[in-house]
């Protein structure tokens, strides 16, 4: 399936009014079959390329592109890897080639044995099933890529993107990850990738070399080619030099400005063709063969010496056949659209993976537990019996702001820092259609509530009995919920200011708006001594309800007398009323506050979704 484009041009906005053209009109076609690299300078707009022939950035971009000869500009038939490889830490090889299959094939299309047998294959092919039972966190850079790319070609996408897949790999690495391409695209799919100062032996390799500059094209044709190519303009590469780098330091204008010569001549699409003969003379006359291409020398040839590349050649022998072709595999599932699960069924494939990783995560899941319940008894020993001590009520009431601030930063705090890595992987598969955001959403609400639920009533239990609140069951019952709901706005926002801020800004804003909604909650400044302005920004802070039903939770209710000590003279809170009258706590409340903390619950999600979907939309 070829990718076809004519005429792109991309506009960013710089300034109020200012406006840079990335990509002036290219034009292009990468052919199934075929290795493709987008080649260019830094800044030459080779990456705003990529993101727009995948449709990553849709804003700004004019043009045409199509897929196949049907015109089709359907994204489900492609698939795009980005350069980081963003992979679940916690899980192994295997155990993300199957969840991903999962998600990306029906249990109707193929059942568990094959699905095992579809993954050992391409893990076979792209030389991971030695990996197979390592987990993703502990792979080399090289792993890490291939995984990606086996990632990828579970449902076996026509085209495929990859944004420069040797970053960060040594020679050999690159070498092999070229290779295994090289071999993807033998079965017929379209391969594309950007890449950065290619050695002489990877850029031979590549079928189509497509040179940006300026945001103008400055050649498309065979990596062969390149040589003649830049001699028709009267550039000739040196001796034993690298036709790449040489081809990039013209880019570089290290040899003058001929971006226009190069644009123009870039037109012509017979350098397409592999390999020309060279048209200046320069290689004497064998129509379309190889010896037409000195003076830059082949990156290999039959008595290259070289030892790592020796010991590639041979390995790279061994990844051929690859996957399987294009339309072949798997065979009997020909209809993408009939093999994908129903986003229900991936629902619970979602959850299952976000379980499995809350329990390998002993930093959030046992350790959070277990600080848990450390903290809970200390703040239990700290304040001791004022829950029914007469002389120590003002203490009891500061213990309610003390549970509530604990809750709510331990519980946004992780939120904070998890969202942003989080939001690379989700971008990454839903882009490719793994699974639709709101899918992901829903199982990543599922999944974190009962746990932050969990957690919030074992401390809302020590606590509760450690600080000899009422032993009643229905004042424990209220005194949890209220705890609990707590636990939960504050998980809402913690999504609310990972999927909005970076992890810096996310703490430092996360820290100041909890304080702000700590001064806000009428313990500190009661709501008589606030002006009316104030007391109208304290409706927005739910520690304000939270707080108030905790007292409520206390005190109302006709609450019994508490206990002056004996050696007290007097107990000015001894009637459980008073404290409430002089917090200016109205009485009967309780359900009122606790609806309140449910809508700032729903409102911080909705808000939250929100943020998710722009966040991953503006890229
Ligand atoms: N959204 C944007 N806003 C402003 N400038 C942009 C935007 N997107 C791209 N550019 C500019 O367009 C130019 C091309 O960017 P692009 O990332 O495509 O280059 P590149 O060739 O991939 O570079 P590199 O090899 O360094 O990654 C750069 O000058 C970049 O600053």
């Amino acid at each position: 399936m070829d990718v076809t484009f004519d005429n792109i041009t991309y506009t960013v906005s710089t300034g109020k009014r200012e406006k840079k053209t990335v990509l002036n009109g290219v034009s292009g076609r990468f052919q199934s079959g075929e290795l493709t690299a987008i080649m260019g300078p830094s800044g030459a707009g080779k990456s705003s390329l990529l993101n727009i022939l995948t449709g990553y950035t849709t804003h700004g971009v004019k043009g045409t592109l199509a897929f196949g000869s049907s015109g089709s500009t359907n994204r489900k038939l492609c698939s795009y890897i980005l350069q980081e490889d963003y992979l679940q830490p916690l899980f192994t090889v295997h155990e993300i080639m199957l969840m991903a299959c999962d998600l990306k094939v029906s249990s109707d299309s193929l059942n568990r044995s094959e699905k095992l047998r579809l993954v050992d294959k391409i893990l076979d092919t792209l030389h991971l099933s030695y990996c197979k039972q390592t987990r993703c966190g502990s792979l080399s850079g090289g792993q890490r890529k291939r995984l990606s790319i086996a990632l990828e070609l579970i449902d076996n996408p026509p085209i495929l993107f990859l944004d420069e897949p040797t970053t960060g790999l040594d020679s050999s690495s690159s070498l092999y990850t070229i290779k295994l391409l090289q071999g993807l695209a033998r079965e017929g799919r379209t391969i594309v990738c950007t890449i950065h100062q290619p050695s002489a032996t990877v850029y031979e390799m590549f079928d189509h070399v497509y040179v940006l500059a300026e945001g103008h094209c400055v050649y498309q044709g065979s990596a062969l080619n390149t040589v003649p190519y830049l001699r028709s303009v009267g550039l000739h590469c040196p001796a034993y030099h690298n036709a790449a780098d040489y081809l990039l330091e013209v880019t570089n204008k290290e040899y003058g400005n001929f971006t226009k010569a190069l644009a123009k001549a870039a037109t012509d699409p017979s350098w397409r063709l592999a390999p020309l003969v060279d048209r200046l003379g320069g290689g004497g006359g064998g129509g379309g063969v190889p010896a037409a291409l000195p003076p830059c020398p082949p990156a290999y040839d039959s008595n290259h010496n070289d030892a790592v590349y020796q010991g590639h050649r041979k390995e790279v022998a061994v990844v051929v056949p690859l996957v399987g072709p294009v339309d072949q595999l798997p065979g009997k599932m020909a209809d993408q659209s009939q093999r994908r699960p129903s986003e229900f069924a991936k629902l619970l494939i979602l959850m299952k993976r976000s379980n499995i990783q809350l329990y390998r995560d002993w930093t959030v899941t046992h350790l959070k537990l277990f600080v848990h319940i450390v903290c809970a008894i200390v703040i239990g020993l700290l304040f001791g019996d004022s829950g029914i001590n007469a002389t120590k009520s003002i203490s009891n009431v500061a213990s309610f702001m003390v549970h509530i601030l604990y809750l709510w930063y331990t519980t946004v705090m992780p939120g904070v820092l998890k969202y942003p890595y989080e939001m690379n992987i989700l971008k990454k598969e839903s882009f490719n259609r793994w699974y639709k955001i709101r899918t992901y959403f829903v199982a990543s609400m599922l999944t974190s509530l009962p746990v932050q639920i969990f957690f919030a009533i074992v401390y809302a239990t020590i606590v509760y009995a450690m600080t000899y609140q009422p032993c009643e069951l229905e004042r424990y019952l209220m005194f949890t919920a209220v705890l609990v709901l707590n636990t939960i706005v504050a998980d809402g926002f913690g999504l609310f200011l990972g999927t909005f801020l970076n992890e810096i800004n996310g703490t430092f804003i996360g820290a100041i708006m909890t304080c702000f909604m700590f001064v806000f909650c009428g313990f500190l400044i009661m709501f008589s001594h606030m002006s009316d302005a104030m007391r109208g920004i304290s409706y927005l802070s739910s520690h304000r309800y939270s707080f108030e039903a905790l007292v409520l939770t206390a005190y109302d209710d006709s609450r019994s007398d508490l206990v002056c000590p004996k050696d007290e003279m007097y107990c000015h809170y001894v009637k459980a009323n008073t404290i409430m009258r002089e917090l200016g706590v109205v009485s009967g409340n309780y359900l009122f506050n606790v609806v309140t903390l449910v809508v700032h619950f729903v409102a911080i999600k909705v808000v939250g979704f929100w943020t998710l979907k722009r966040k991953l939309k503006m890229g």
